[in-house]
């Protein structure tokens, strides 16, 4: 098929073309259409005319025709049944023409599903799947596959081909054109349920997890724009990294945060040793948290009198202590509990006036409940309790701390928890980051966090019980999708199964899927790094590379005298490539290479700093570059990366993250003998 070829009504490239140009400028009129609208006659007042106007302000933006992303990808022409001979355009939103008849259908729609999952062995009703290239913004290609012709022989896309091997410039992309069945099964899967998946680096768990909110957003658009939807990522390089994805598909609503940000009640100024972080990090924290906080309930055991003008009434203390077991026996709050507890009393001393046949309102029920004796009683019997407080005492008073972990923590660990120097209060304490976490769990005992839709976590490999416990209250009425990979773990508490790590997020009914196609790593480098998985994650199955460029792979050995120099001279060769270069080292290198890059005046990024065609080199510390992804990668002594780490098992893992960075070309460069796991 030729370009170039012009009779529109002969040539097939011509006619799609001038779908694409109809469509345009349907998507034109529907955006003039709503730019025209004026709403001074249809608002009541101005902060309706406020709302709406930004609502309509929204609607132009999604209309937007993006010159530089095709207005649709793909064509499915069905053969039979309901949609008759019907012809669908996919794309990344919906078109309509001034009939209101679909020009572009919207990939997520019901109809577009065959697009992703016909196959020759079920065509799903599909006689024809046409795949569109193009160049800018410019349909120049395309692909047919022709699903019920038997003849037909089954080929690889040269088009997904063409997409999955294109340099990575830039922040990370939707794959909307290119989603593959296993991926879609995962992206369409229902809102109800929680879906956690196990894939290997450049399975596409991120690109898959971003989809799937795109997707539970348009089919379920009113609940989780009540709701409320959240993606969680490791840190802000990677969020920014991945941030423009969600609205390349139109979705600007959707938050980011790390679960840092999530459980930022106090400022974090201090750092825990890893046997503390563990302790800290561990399940049974939560017991030993519910048991303090729920230990500030003392029975009561003074009868209670309220006096009310010329009368008092009496309400023993065996009553009271009924009211409160009852109470601390419901599968209710701390502090709703504490809230109620009023209203219950003075409920009984409403009985006692009813029965010395007075007729109290619920006027009278409410000053009884204010009454500052049964204030007293509140305050005796259930104090108020602050979260940070707690935290604080438990980690500066043994015998407190004792108490509470009395059958649950061993004396070492319990020794673990407490702080060298007791503090003094929650504001000049050193709070840790695993310090958050555990005034997280004590504040949601006290009241309930409040529940978003759907949360997908990323990179969840690498956090503690108490944070999945963080998490999953940020779920609890709603569902997640859980991505990770068990070999990427690299916290002392890493993941070790799924199943327990989805019983921590209170989802233990999860599914759990794996992704095994890698469309990142060339097969040469994945086989390489795929080395250390025997040694640090044994049981896991390499990742299958389906990139065709296999990919260069390029080890040496430098002396101690030219190291720095030939780091610079590897990244000046790769940067004579078309594409992004990250440069990744052990994190006590990045200072000598900063060094060595700006005397030989090569600007360099920082991880999650845009990388732009003018600059494409980044300087990435080794623990930063998990879910990141350089076209050419080079990398700076594997085993000063490993020996960066607190043990060798998670110092090859943070070596396996390095290594599979690179979309396009490894160079390795290493004075010291490489870890033996890589021979
Ligand atoms: N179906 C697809 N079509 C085209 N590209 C894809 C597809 N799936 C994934 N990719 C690309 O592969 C690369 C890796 O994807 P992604 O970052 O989502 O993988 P990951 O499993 O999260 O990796 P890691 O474990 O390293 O975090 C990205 O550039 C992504 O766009």
């Amino acid at each position: 098929m030729s370009p170039t070829e012009s009779d529109p009504l002969s040539d097939p490239l011509a006619r799609e073309r001038a779908h694409l140009s109809s469509s345009r400028s349907a998507l034109r009129a529907m955006r003039e259409e709503v730019e025209s609208l004026d709403i001074r006659d249809v608002t009541a007042n101005w902060v309706n005319s406020l709302i709406l106007g930004r609502q309509i302000e929204d609607r132009i933006k999604a209309l937007a025709d993006l010159a530089d992303t095709p207005l649709f990808f793909g064509r499915l022409d069905y053969l039979h049944t309901t949609q008759e001979g019907q012809r669908f355009y996919i794309g990344r939103r919906h078109v309509h023409d001034a009939q209101g008849d679909p020009m572009v259908i919207d990939w997520r729609a019901p109809v577009s599903q065959p697009f992703y999952r016909a196959s020759k062995k079920d065509p799903q009703d599909v006689g024809l799947r046409r795949r569109f290239g193009y160049t800018g913004g410019d349909l120049t290609a395309y692909e047919d596959e022709h699903l019920s012709d038997p003849a037909e022989l089954e080929q690889t896309s040269r088009l997904l081909q063409a997409e999955i091997e294109r340099p990575r410039v830039g922040p990370m992309r939707d794959i909307v054109a290119t989603i593959q069945p296993e991926q879609d099964e995962i992206v369409r899967s229902d809102l109800s349920g929680t879906v956690c998946v196990q894939g290997g680096p450049g399975t596409g768990k991120t690109a898959v997890g971003l989809h799937r909110v795109a997707f539970l957003l348009y089919a379920h658009r009113e609940r989780l724009a009540r709701t409320g939807t959240l993606v969680i990522g490791p840190n802000r390089s990677f969020l920014q990294y991945i941030e423009q994805v969600l609205p390349a598909l139109g979705e600007l609503e959707v938050r980011q945060a790390t679960v840092d940000d999530l459980v930022a009640h106090v400022e974090v100024r201090g750092a825990d040793e890893a046997a503390t972080a563990v302790v800290k990090g561990d399940a049974r924290m939560a017991e030993v948290l519910r048991r303090a906080v729920w230990s500030h309930v003392t029975p009561p055991t003074e009868p209670l009198m309220v006096v009310r003008g010329s009368r008092r009434w009496r309400v023993p203390a065996y009553e009271l202590e009924e009211m409160v077991r009852e109470l601390t026996d419901r599968d209710i709050r701390y502090g709703a509990a504490r809230e109620a507890l009023p209203q219950r009393i003075a409920h009984a001393v409403l009985v006692r006036m009813e029965q010395a046949g007075e007729a109290p309102d619920d006027r009278v029920q409410n000053a009884v409940a204010r009454n500052t004796a049964v204030k007293a009683v509140v305050k005796e019997c259930w104090p108020a309790v602050d979260p940070a407080k707690l935290v604080l005492r438990l980690l500066s008073e043994p015998a407190f701390l004792a108490e509470h972990a009395d059958g649950i923590l061993e004396e070492d660990e319990r020794k673990a928890l407490l702080w060298a120097k007791p503090a003094r209060s929650v504001k000049t304490a050193k709070w840790s980051a695993a310090d958050a976490v555990l005034i997280d769990e004590a504040r949601d005992l006290v009241e309930r966090t409040h529940s978003l839709g759907h949360v997908v976590l990323d990179e969840a490999q690498d956090l503690s019980p108490m944070q999945y416990r963080a998490v999953g209250r940020r779920c609890s009425t709603g569902s997640a999708t859980v991505l990770g990979d068990l070999a990427q773990g690299t916290t002392p508490w890493a993941t070790e199964s799924w199943a327990q790590a989805l019983t921590h997020l209170g989802k233990p009914e999860a599914i759990v899927e794996e992704l095994t196609a890698g469309f990142r790593v060339p097969r040469e480098v994945i086989a390489y790094a795929s080395r250390l998985l025997p040694h640090m994650s044994p049981g896991l199955a390499p990742v299958e590379s389906v990139r065709e460029n296999p990919g260069s792979l390029l080890v040496r050995r430098v002396d101690a005298e030219e190291r720095d120099r030939a780091v610079v001279a590897a990244c000046a060769e790769a940067l004579e490539h078309e594409g992004s270069i990250g440069l990744i080292a052990a994190d006590a290198r990045i200072a000598p290479l900063a060094e060595a890059l700006e005397a030989a005046g090569h600007a360099y990024l920082s991880p999650g700093e845009e990388t732009t065609a003018e600059s494409r080199l980044t300087l990435v510390p080794a623990s930063l570059a998990k879910g990141l992804e350089y076209d050419y990668v080079v990398l700076d002594e594997p085993a000063a990366v490993v020996a960066g780490e607190p043990d060798e098992r998670t110092g090859l893992r943070r070596l396996y993250v390095a290594l599979t960075r690179a979309v396009s070309g490894l160079t390795i460069l290493h004075m010291t003998d490489l870890p033996e796991q890589l021979a």
